[in-house]
C-alpha cells in the first residue's frame, strides 16, 4: 500500500516538473520574443502597433477581418508592409506560430538579400519541415549550401536556352490534349474550375521535362501524380497556423501513403533509364531533369573504376527528392501563371485581340498549324515580344510565389535613404506580390498595362531595375524560369487559337452562396492559399469556340 501511494505521488511529481518546466520554457520563448520586439519598437523601427501579450496577431488579424477568408499570406503580410512606404519593409512578431520576420516589399532591400549579400545563398532551417512531406527530404531548395552547390550546377546546364527549346515538341503534345478538354467544355457549354483541370496538365508538362515521360494524367489517374496532388491537398500553406490542419489524426498516413507511392514510381523510372544507359551507351540520354541526375552519378564515381552494377542507394534517395521538388515547383505555380493570364485577357478586350494580331503576324494567318509550327521551330517563341508582356505584366500582378533569406548576425539590410535594420534572428520575407503592387516604384500599379513592357527608359512606365521579380533574382533565383516562359507563350498560342475563356464566378456564387468579403483591388479572383498562391475557388469559368 505504501509503495502504491509513494509510486502515485512520484508520478504526480514528475507531472507536475513536467508541467512547470513546460510553462517555464514557453514563457521564456515568449519573453525573449517579446522583449527582442520591445527593444526593436524603441529604437523606431518599422511595425505595426505591438502587443506585449500578442506581439502582431491582433495587427494581423485587423488586416486580415478586412480581406476574404482563405485569402492568401502574402496578401494580407504585402498590405502590412506596404503601410511603411519610406522604409520599404517592416518587422512583425509572429510568436508563438513563427520566428520573427522582415516583410519586404521595395526593390532596394530585395536585391540586397538575394543578390548582394551575405545572405544570399541562404535558407531559413523552418522551410526544411515545410517540403519534407512534398520532396521526401532535403532537397535544391532547402539543402546545406555546400550540398546545393553541385546539384544546381548540375542542373543549370539542362534550364540552358538550347536545352530547354529540346523540350517544347514534348510541350505542345501536352498542350493540345488541355486544347482538347478545354473544347469538350466549350461543347457542354458548362462552368467548372479551370485551375484543377490546368494543375493537372501542368504536371503533365512538367513530367516530359523531368522525366522524359507520358504521366497522361489530364486524362485519367497516375500514381505519380495523383499521389502528389493529394499530397498538395493535405498540406496548405498555413497548416503553421491551421491547428487542426496541422495535427489532423489521418495525415501521417496519408502522407507516408502517398509518399511511397512517389518514390516507388520514380525508382522504377530511374531504374529503367538506368538499365537503358547500360544496355546501349550514353546517347540514350534526353536532357530531362532524371537523365541530368543519372549522368551527374556516373560523372561522380572516380575515374578508372568499373562501371557500376547498380544506383547507389543514397544516390536514389537524393535524386528522388530532386525530382519530387521539380515536380511540384514545376507544376504548381505554373499553372495558376496560366490562369491568371487568361483571365487579364478576358478582363481586357484590347489586350486579347493584340496577342492574337501578334500570334497571326508570327504563325500565319492558319491558325490550325500553330502547334506544328511550334514544335518543327521551336525558337520561333523567342519572337512574341507582346506576347511577353502579357505574361510578365500578368506575374507583376499575380506572382504565385515569393522569395526567403535567413538573416544572420552583422547583416543589415538598408533602405532608399540609407537607413540600416539588423536582420539578425529574422527570416527575410520578400513578397512580391506586395512588391510588384507597391506604388512607389510602378507607375499606375494597379492597372494591367502589358505595354509597360515595350517603352524605353524615356517612358513613365518604364519598369525599375530590380522592380519585377516573380522568379527572384541571385544565385538561388527560379531554375525553372526559361522552362515556365516558353510553356505560358505555348498555351497562350495554341489555345487562343480557338478558344475564349472567360471568368464565370457570377453563375458559381449562385450555385454556391456563401457570405462575407469576396472581392480585394476590385477583383474575385483574388489569390487564396493552395499550396502556392491560386485564384479563389479555383477560377470557375466558361470556355467557348473563338469566332
Ligand atoms: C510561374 C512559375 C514559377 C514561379 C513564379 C516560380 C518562382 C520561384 C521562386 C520565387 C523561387 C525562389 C527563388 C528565391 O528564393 O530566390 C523559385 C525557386 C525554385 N524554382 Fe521556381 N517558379 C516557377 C516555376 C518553376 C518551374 C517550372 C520549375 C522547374 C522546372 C521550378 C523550379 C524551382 C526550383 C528547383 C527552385 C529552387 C532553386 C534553388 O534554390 O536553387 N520553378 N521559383
Amino acid at each position: 500500500m505504501q509503495t502504491e501511494n509513494l509510486g502515485v505521488s512520484s508520478l504526480v511529481a514528475v507531472l507536475y516538473t513536467a508541467c512547470v518546466g513546460t510553462f517555464l520554457y514557453v514563457f521564456f520563448k515568449g519573453w525573449r520574443a517579446r522583449s527582442a520586439f520591445v527593444k526593436l519598437r524603441k529604437q523606431g523601427m518599422p511595425m505595426p502597433p505591438h502587443s506585449l501579450i500578442f506581439g502582431h496577431l491582433l495587427a494581423i488579424k485587423k488586416v486580415l477581418d478586412s480581406l476574404p477568408t482563405g485569402i492568401h499570406m502574402v496578401v494580407t503580410f504585402g498590405s502590412i508592409s506596404r503601410k511603411f512606404p519610406k522604409s520599404g519593409f517592416c518587422y512583425l512578431d509572429l510568436w508563438p506560430f513563427g520566428v520573427p520576420f522582415m516583410i519586404v516589399t521595395s526593390p532596394t532591400m530585395a536585391i540586397q538579400a538575394t543578390q548582394q549579400s551575405d545572405l544570399m545563398l541562404l535558407r531559413p532551417e523552418e522551410l526544411k519541415p515545410w517540403f519534407a512531406p512534398l520532396t521526401g527530404g532535403e532537397s535544391l531548395f532547402d539543402m546545406s549550401v555546400e550540398a546545393w552547390k553541385p546539384w544546381r550546377a548540375m542542373f543549370n546546364l539542362g534550364f540552358s536556352a538550347a536545352n530547354l527549346l529540346t523540350h517544347v515538341p514534348g510541350l505542345v503534345d501536352e498542350t493540345l490534349v488541355y486544347r482538347e478538354i478545354l473544347a469538350e467544355h466549350a461543347k457542354k457549354g458548362d462552368v467548372f474550375q479551370l485551375d484543377k483541370i490546368t494543375l493537372r496538365f501542368t504536371m503533365d508538362l512538367i513530367g516530359r521535362s523531368v522525366l522524359n515521360t507520358r504521366l497522361n494524367s489530364q486524362r485519367g489517374w497516375n500514381p505519380l501524380a495523383d499521389a502528389l496532388l493529394s499530397q498538395i491537398s493535405w498540406h496548405g500553406s498555413n497548416e503553421e497556423v491551421n491547428p487542426w490542419q496541422r495535427w489532423h489524426p489521418l495525415r501521417p498516413f496519408v502522407e507516408w501513403h502517398n509518399s511511397r507511392q512517389m518514390n516507388r514510381f520514380i525508382g522504377d523510372e530511374l531504374q529503367k533509364r538506368w538499365k537503358l544507359y547500360q544496355e546501349k551507351n550514353d546517347e540514350e540520354f534526353s536532357t530531362s531533369i532524371m537523365d541530368l541526375a543519372i549522368r551527374s552519378f556516373i560523372e561522380s564515381q572516380p575515374s578508372g573504376s568499373p562501371k557500376p552494377e547498380k544506383l547507389d542507394k543514397d544516390f536514389v534517395k537524393v535524386a528522388t527528392n530532386q525530382i519530387r521538388l521539380f515536380l511540384f515547383a514545376g507544376h504548381d505555380t505554373t499553372s495558376s501563371s496560366i490562369v491568371y493570364c487568361f483571365h487579364m485577357l478576358a478582363r481586357n478586350p484590347t489586350a486579347l485581340k493584340r496577342i492574337r494580331e501578334e500570334h497571326e503576324l508570327v504563325f500565319g494567318s492558319d491558325s490550325s498549324q500553330i502547334p506544328s509550327k511550334i514544335s518543327s521551330k521551336p525558337h520561333i517563341l523567342n519572337n512574341l515580344p507582346y506576347t511577353t508582356a502579357i505574361i510578365k505584366e500578368t506575374m507583376r500582378l499575380y506572382p504565385g510565389a515569393s522569395g526567403i533569406r535567413a538573416g544572420a548576425p552583422g547583416v543589415d539590410l538598408v533602405d532608399d535613404d540609407g537607413n540600416r535594420y539588423p536582420t539578425e534572428g529574422t527570416n527575410i520575407w520578400i513578397i512580391h506580390h506586395g512588391l510588384h503592387r507597391n506604388s512607389k516604384y510602378w507607375k499606375r500599379a494597379d492597372e494591367f498595362i502589358p505595354e509597360r513592357w515595350l517603352v524605353g527608359p524615356e517612358h513613365e512606365l518604364y519598369p525599375v531595375k530590380g522592380a519585377w521579380r516573380p522568379f527572384e533574382h541571385g544565385p538561388r533565383n527560379c531554375i525553372g524560369q526559361g522552362l515556365v516562359m516558353l510553356e505560358i507563350k505555348t498555351v497562350l498560342a495554341v489555345v487562343l487559337a480557338t478558344l475564349d475563356i472567360s471568368p464565370a464566378y457570377e453563375e458559381w456564387d449562385k450555385m454556391h452562396p456563401s457570405k462575407g468579403i469576396e472581392m480585394v483591388d476590385n477583383d474575385r479572383a483574388y489569390q487564396i492559399e493552395k499550396c502556392g498562391a491560386h485564384p479563389a475557388e479555383m477560377y470557375p469559368c466558361k470556355v467557348a469556340f473563338k469566332n
